[in-house]
C-alpha cells in the first residue's frame, strides 16, 4: 500500500472488512464494561466513545492508517500535521470522501455538505450570503415563538408533578421545528408542512439510529429493507419539497407575498439564485431540494445536541448557571423579546457554549479526501520532513481527541472550565490554532455556524429565564457516537420554575 510506503503505520487490515471487526469488538467490549459499570463515559470520553482509536493512538501515535472495508483512512489527531496537509493552496486539494457521499445520499443528496470541486464553489457562492447577519436577525422571532411552545410544555409537565424531564427530546424537536421554519417556512401547524416535517423526521430516525458498514463492498445488501425504506422516503420528501419550491417560484412571479417579507433560507436562496450571473451558475430546482434537505439534516441535530449538552453542563455546574442567568437578566431583562444586539453581549454564555463544543463536539470528526496527490512538508528549514499522501486517500480528523488532548489544553483538558475562553476568546488557550475545530476548518467551515450561535443563545436565554436546572438522579452519563456525539439515554434534568 502506498500509504505504508510513505511511512504511515497502523493496525493490520483484513479483506473485505479492513479493521471493522476490531472496531466492532472494541465497541462491544466497551458497551459491556459500561453496562457493568453503570453508564461509562467518565471524564475521558474519548476512550469511551472511540475505544479503538484510543488503543491505536497509543500504539501508532496521532497520525496513522486504518481501513473501513476496502477504503484506507488516514487518522489525524495532530493539529500540526493537519495544518501542514491543508494550509493555503493545499486546502484546494481536499474534497469530501466518496464513501460518505454514497452513504449519506438520502440525507444530503448533492447538497453543499457533500459537493466537491467547482460544483461546491458554485453552491457555496450562492448559499453563504443567505446566512448573513442581517438575514439571521430576522429569524430570532421564529426561534422565540417555537421555543415558547417547548417551555410551555415543560411548565405543564412540572405543574402536573413530573419531577424529571428528558430535555434532549424537547430540544431536538424544537430545533427540528426551528430549522424547518427557518429553512423552507414549513410549520407543523399547516397540513402540507406537517407531512414534510414528519417524513423528514422519520428519515432522520432511520438513518441516524443505525450503524452501517461504511466502506464494505455491497454492505447495503445487508440492510436491503432499511436502504429501500430510506430511498422511498427520500423520493417522497423530494417531491414534497419540489412542490414547495414550485409554489414559491409561482408566487414570486405573481408579485411576491403581498408586501410581507419572506425571510426563510429558501426565499433567500431563490432571490440569490435569480441575482447570480449566468444560467450555468444558478442552482437547479433539484439542487435547491438537496440544499433544503442539507439544512434540515446538517442543522438541527447538531444544534440540539450542543444545547442538550449545555443544559447538562449548566445543571452540573450551578455557579456557571447562576453567572449566565445573571448575565441574561442584565443584558436582556427577565422577560420580553430578545434582539441581536443583546445576544451579542452575552459573553459568559459564549464562553460556556465554546467550552461545551470543545468537550462534546456534536460533529465528533471531520472528513476529507485527497483529490490529487498531496505533498506534506513539516518542520522548519533546519529539518524538513516530506510525506506524500496518495490521491483518493480519505482523512478522518478526530475532533474529540484534539479537543481533549492534554498536550494542547493542559492538565485540565477533560474538565469543564469556560474561563479558558474568558482568558482567550477564540481558541480558549489551545496551544495550536487547528486544535479547536467544532465547525471544521478552511473554506469548508460550517456555513450554518452563525445561525447555530444565534439559536443556541436565544433558546438558552429563554430556558434560563424560566427554570433552575438540576441533574436528576436518573441521568446516566454515557456519551456515544451515532454519526453525532449524543447521550445514550437522554438528558434527565429537574426543572424548577423561577
Ligand atoms: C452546533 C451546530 C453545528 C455543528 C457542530 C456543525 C458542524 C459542522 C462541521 C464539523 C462541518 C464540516 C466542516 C468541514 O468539513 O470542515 C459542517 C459543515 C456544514 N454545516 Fe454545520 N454544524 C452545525 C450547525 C449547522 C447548521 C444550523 C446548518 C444549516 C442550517 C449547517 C449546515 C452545514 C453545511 C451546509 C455544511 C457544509 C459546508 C461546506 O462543505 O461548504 N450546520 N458543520
Amino acid at each position: 500500500c502506498r500509504l505504508r510506503d510513505a511511512g504511515f503505520r497502523g493496525p493490520t487490515p483484513s479483506f473485505p472488512l479492513g479493521n471493522l471487526r476490531e472496531i466492532a469488538s472494541s465497541l462491544a467490549n466497551n458497551n459491556a464494561a459500561a453496562a457493568a459499570g453503570g453508564g461509562g463515559g467518565g471524564k475521558d470520553i474519548h476512550a469511551a466513545v472511540f475505544p479503538y482509536f484510543a488503543r491505536w493512538r497509543q500504539a501508532f501515535g496521532k497520525v496513522f492508517v486504518y481501513w473501513l472495508g476496502t477504503e484506507p483512512f488516514l487518522y489525524v489527531a495532530d493539529p500540526e500535521f493537519l495544518k501542514a496537509a491543508t494550509a493555503g493552496a493545499l486546502g484546494k486539494l481536499w474534497g469530501k470522501p466518496d464513501v460518505f457521499r454514497r452513504d449519506r445520499m438520502p440525507m444530503f443528496g448533492r447538497g453543499l455538505v457533500m459537493a466537491g470541486g467547482d460544483e461546491w464553489a458554485r453552491h457555496r457562492h450562492i448559499i453563504a450570503p443567505a446566512f448573513s447577519a442581517t438575514n439571521l436577525n430576522d429569524m430570532i422571532g421564529v426561534m422565540e415563538e417555537t421555543t415558547s411552545k417547548m417551555l410551555g410544555k415543560w411548565s405543564d409537565m412540572v405543574a402536573s408533578g413530573k419531577s424529571c424531564i428528558d430535555v434532549e427530546k424537547g430540544v431536538v424537536r424544537n430545533a427540528a421545528e426551528i430549522i424547518a421554519k427557518a429553512s423552507f417556512g414549513i410549520t407543523d401547524d399547516d397540513a402540507g408542512g406537517a407531512t414534510v416535517f414528519h417524513k423528514l423526521q422519520a428519515m432522520q430516525a432511520m438513518l441516524f439510529r443505525s450503524t452501517r458498514l461504511v466502506g464494505v463492498p455491497l454492505a447495503s445488501l445487508l440492510h436491503i429493507r432499511s436502504t429501500y425504506e430510506a430511498w422511498k422516503l427520500g423520493r417522497e420528501i423530494d417531491s414534497l419539497l419540489l412542490d414547495i419550491i414550485e409554489a414559491r417560484r409561482r408566487r414570486r412571479r405573481q408579485g411576491g407575498y403581498g408586501g410581507r417579507k419572506n425571510t426563510d433560507l429558501l426565499a433567500l436562496l431563490l432571490a440569490g439564485n435569480e441575482a447570480s450571473a449566468g444560467a450555468e451558475r444558478k442552482l437547479t430546482t433539484r439542487e435547491l431540494v438537496d440544499e433544503c434537505k442539507t439544512f434540515f439534516f446538517g442543522g438541527h441535530e447538531t444544534t440540539a445536541l450542543a444545547l442538550s449538552w449545555t443544559l447538562l453542563m449548566l445543571a452540573a455546574h450551578p455557579e456557571w448557571q447562576t453567572a449566565v442567568r445573571e448575565e441574561v437578566v442584565e443584558v436582556a431583562g427577565r422577560s420580553g423579546p430578545l434582539d441581536a444586539a443583546a445576544l451579542a453581549r452575552l459573553t459568559k454564555m459564549g464562553c460556556v457554549l465554546n467550552e461545551v463544543l470543545r468537550l462534546y463536539p456534536p460533529s465528533p470528526n471531520v472528513q476529507r479526501q485527497a483529490l490529487q496527490e498531496v505533498v506534506v512538508e513539516e518542520g522548519d528549514d533546519g529539518g524538513k520532513k516530506k510525506t506524500v499522501i496518495p490521491r483518493g486517500t480519505n482523512m478522518w480528523i478526530d475532533v474529540v481527541a484534539m479537543h481533549r488532548d492534554g498536550e494542547l489544553w493542559g492538565e485540565e483538558a477533560n474538565e469543564f472550565r469556560p474561563e479558558r475562553f474568558m482568558r482567550e476568546a477564540v481558541q480558549g488557550g489551545c496551544r495550536h490554532r487547528m486544535g479547536f475545530v467544532p465547525f471544521g476548518f478552511g473554506g469548508r467551515i460550517c456555513v450554518g455556524r452563525n445561525l447555530t450561535a444565534m439559536e443556541l443563545r436565544v433558546v438558552l436565554a429563554m430556558v434560563l429565564r424560566r427554570f433552575h436546572l438540576e441533574v436528576s438522579p436518573e441521568y446516566r452519563h454515557a456519551p456515544r457516537i451515532m454519526l453525532s456525539l449524543r447521550p445514550s439515554h437522554g438528558i434527565q434534568l429537574r426543572l424548577k420554575p423561577l
